[in-house]
């Protein structure tokens, strides 16, 4: 059976008052947490997943040039955002009728504010679906639980046996939640989530164990515990990865080094576009991350690869860097050849490979040498280049 289509539909569009309510204040899901914009680190959290085939956020209009700043890597994967509205409720309904036109088998629907969402919670959402219309993480209630009218007497104390807080993403099947979102939207009630328009369509809807991490962002305090439990789950270790690449050359007018196009009275001969310098560098990834090599990922015996950009496996070891929930800290890499001359190119190799890797161009280091007319570069027969990777993953202990 093909696997479904999967869209995660982020909801962005409020305007976080209950953090600060003032008409000019930075909005939550645009402030950073621990380095990173609340809603940067939501939307890759569904990005770097392979079963996610396309991610949509919901944005606030006035919100558009806060949100076109986020440093969110490129990705055919992130489609152009649409505008919310007033109430979560109409934000999610903008959403899902934007993505009619793709028509997902299942839509992931998550809240910007809940940037901590794990893989664990977000695959179990998904496994859930397959037995359920719906599905939702949730936990059970750890404290007693009162009912009270006024907030002041008590009326009532709660069976919590029966009481679960809901988190998000809420898995749905797209087509079924789409039509109970728009009868939803056609009656005088106001629903705080999705599971509940689903309950009251009839949809069965299940649970599967939420995460306590996965907290939803709406005070201000709540920022100070985000970054506590970021710093305490990724107690981070330092891996370093080294690679190697050579080609030669054959006749050609130009040479693909570190992404960029340089002209030159030969060209590279290899796989891909026979980028050495990116070759090298993804090498030195895949060994910090200890996942074999370029050729495990792309082989070379795949037509598919022939000509095509080395940036295509850059950006995929990068992302496996994202998947562990690590972070590159620095690229090193070394450019051995007599010519072409390399300088000149040098700010926009460290560009194009800081976009690939969605990391700042301080994080990366392009130096270059000849061989002083020593052995096959000497001989100008090829190129090689050698590369450094350093990582930060979770500690594996
Ligand atoms: N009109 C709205 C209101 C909320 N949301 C989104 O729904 C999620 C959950 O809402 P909440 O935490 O209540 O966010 P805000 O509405 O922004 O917060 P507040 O109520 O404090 O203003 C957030 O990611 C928020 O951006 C939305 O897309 N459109
Ligand atoms: C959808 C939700 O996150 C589930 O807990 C929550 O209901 C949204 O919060 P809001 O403050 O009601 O927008």
């Amino acid at each position: 059976m093909a696997r479904p289509h999967t869209t995660a539909l982020i909801v962005a569009a409020g305007k976080g008052a209950r953090v600060d309510p003032s008409e000019d204040a930075l909005p939550k899901q645009y402030r950073q947490l621990a380095g990173k914009a609340v809603l940067q680190r939501s939307i890759e959290a569904f990005l770097t997943l392979d079963y996610v085939d396309s991610v949509m956020v919901v944005i606030n209009s006035e919100h558009v040039p806060l949100y076109n700043g986020l440093p969110v890597k490129h990705s055919g994967k992130l489609l152009p955002p649409v505008h919310g509205a007033q109430t979560r409720q109409e934000s999610v309904l903008a959403g899902l009728e934007a993505l009619v036109k793709i028509a997902p088998d299942l839509v992931l629907i998550h809240d910007a504010a809940r940037p901590l969402v794990s893989q664990q919670v977000i695959g179990d959402v998904v496994a859930g679906l397959i037995r359920a219309q719906g599905c939702i993480p949730a936990l059970p209630i750890t404290e007693t639980v009162k009912r009270s009218q006024n907030g002041d007497g008590i009326d009532a104390t709660e069976d919590r046996r029966q009481l679960f807080t809901a988190q998000t993403p809420q898995g749905f099947k797209f087509k079924q939640i789409l039509a109970a979102h728009r009868d939803a939207s056609a009656i005088d009630r106001a629903f705080t989530d999705d599971a509940e328009i689903a309950e009251w369509a009839d949809m069965p809807v299940s649970m599967v164990t939420g995460d306590r991490a996965n907290m939803k962002i709406t005070h201000p305090e709540d920022f100070v515990r985000a970054a506590q439990l970021l710093r305490g789950e990724a107690l981070m270790e330092t891996h370093i990865g080294s690679g190697y690449d050579v080609h030669s050359f054959e006749p050609g007018d130009a040479v693909w080094l570190a992404g960029v196009k340089i002209p030159h009275h030969a060209k590279l001969n290899g796989h891909s576009d026979a980028d050495v310098a990116l070759h090298a560098l993804c090498d030195a990834i895949y060994g910090a991350l200890g996942e074999g090599d370029i050729g495990t990922h792309f082989p070379p015996s795949d037509a598919q690869w022939k000509g095509a950009s080395s940036t295509v496996f850059l950006e995929h070891a990068s992302k496996l860097v994202e998947a562990r929930r690590g972070r590159i800290v620095n690229l090193d890499v070394t450019i051995v050849c007599e010519a072409p001359k390399i300088s000149p190119h040098v700010p926009e190799m460290r560009e194009v490979i800081s976009r690939s890797c969605g990391i700042g161009a301080n994080r990366v280091a392009i130096k270059a040498t000849t061989n002083e007319k020593l052995g096959f570069a000497g001989r100008e027969e090829g190129i090689f280049a050698m590369a450094t990777a350093s990582i930060e993953l979770p500690r594996q202990d």
